[in-house]
């Protein structure tokens, strides 16, 4: 069964940055350390949430991307993409992954829909080849009010997503993709287990007060609850920023085990990702086989919204 998730180990590196205010700077950062991962070994490589820009409501406006035309599948060597003033993170991201021979979940980035003059939280993922793999526009915006602690509302200016983000990592298999606040909704990773994610992976960040709360416990209750590994990728912490983000990316194995874990600071966190765990955990304790349909519904069947990467969906 897990054979068909993840075909063969598969070296995962979280790239924990702070980003400050100069995104040629940012992004620049993001790809040299990306390169450092790729020189490591690592294939599929990952970047935090609004990695080229600061993270905050006021910033998302200004540091806005377009990303249309969206050409899934196709690259910018190949004519694809949004032209390169457009959208440089685009650019960068879909160039370095090309270089590094790597699979790149980029993190995210404040992107502009002029069709729909909204905004969004968006991540992008590319291929070794430079191609766009995939799309996650983060569905759960993130809004609280903890008196004395913390108010932030995303949706003062971002407009949700409104797919579920599975995707093909080539050569590996599947991944769900989601963005931070979307980690606290178990739906999203269930459907993306059930379709055969044999990970799930969030670019996301948590803040000093609910990071201690939660961050490793919804890491681990995602990966409990689908017998997934799970990927938390921060940004580093500055407490010079507006948003003082907790850190502390980590990797969860399919039995709820903290694989690795970095403090608050910038570095890079590497792990294997091993498909004989994942039939191991589900050999011992069998779930997978045993959810009762009859009793409850399976959210992963019926009226689900994928990104349609072209082609239809696979899954
Ligand atoms: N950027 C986010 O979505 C933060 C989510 C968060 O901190 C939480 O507690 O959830």
């Amino acid at each position: 069964m897990a054979s068909k998730l993840l075909a063969k180990p598969l070296k995962l590196a979280l790239i924990q940055l702070s980003a400050g205010a100069d995104k040629a700077a940012n992004l620049a950062a993001a790809r040299s350390k990306v390169q450092e991962a790729a020189r490591a070994g690592a294939k599929l490589v990952v970047l935090p949430e609004c990695f080229n820009s600061p993270y905050g409501t006021k910033y998302f406006p200004k540091y806005a991307e377009e990303l249309t035309p969206l050409d899934i599948g196709g690259s910018p060597s190949a004519g694809g993409g949004p032209p390169e003033d457009q959208s440089p993170s685009y650019h960068v991201l879909s160039a370095v992954a090309k270089e590094a021979q790597i699979t790149l979940v980029g993190g995210s980035i404040p992107e502009y829909s002029k069709e729909k003059n909204k905004w969004y939280n968006t991540s992008l993922t590319f291929g070794s080849e430079g191609q766009l793999l995939a799309r996650h526009r983060k569905v759960h915006l993130f809004d609280i009010d903890i008196p004395g602690k913390i108010s932030f509302h995303e949706s003062e200016v971002l407009s949700p997503g409104d797919k579920v983000t599975l995707l093909e990592v080539p050569g590996y298999g599947k991944l769900g993709l989601a963005i931070c606040y979307d980690i606290r909704f178990p739906e999203l990773a269930l459907i993306a287990a059930r379709k055969g994610a044999f990970a799930l992976v969030y670019p996301g960040a948590f803040n000093l007060t609910t990071g201690a709360r939660h961050w490793e416990l919804l890491a681990r209750a995602r990966a409990v609850d689908n017998q997934c590994y799970v990927a938390l990728c921060s940004p580093a912490r500055d407490m010079q920023a507006d948003y003082h983000a907790w850190g502390h990316s980590m990797v969860v194995d399919p039995d709820a085990e903290v694989v690795q874990q970095l403090d608050e600071k910038e570095g890079i966190l590497y792990a294997d990702l091993v498909p004989e765990r994942l039939e191991e955990v589900r050999r011992n304790i069998p779930v997978y086989g045993q959810r009762r349909f009859d009793v409850y519904p399976d959210v992963s069947e019926g009226k689900v919204r994928f990104e349609d990467y072209g082609g239809g969906i696979p899954w």
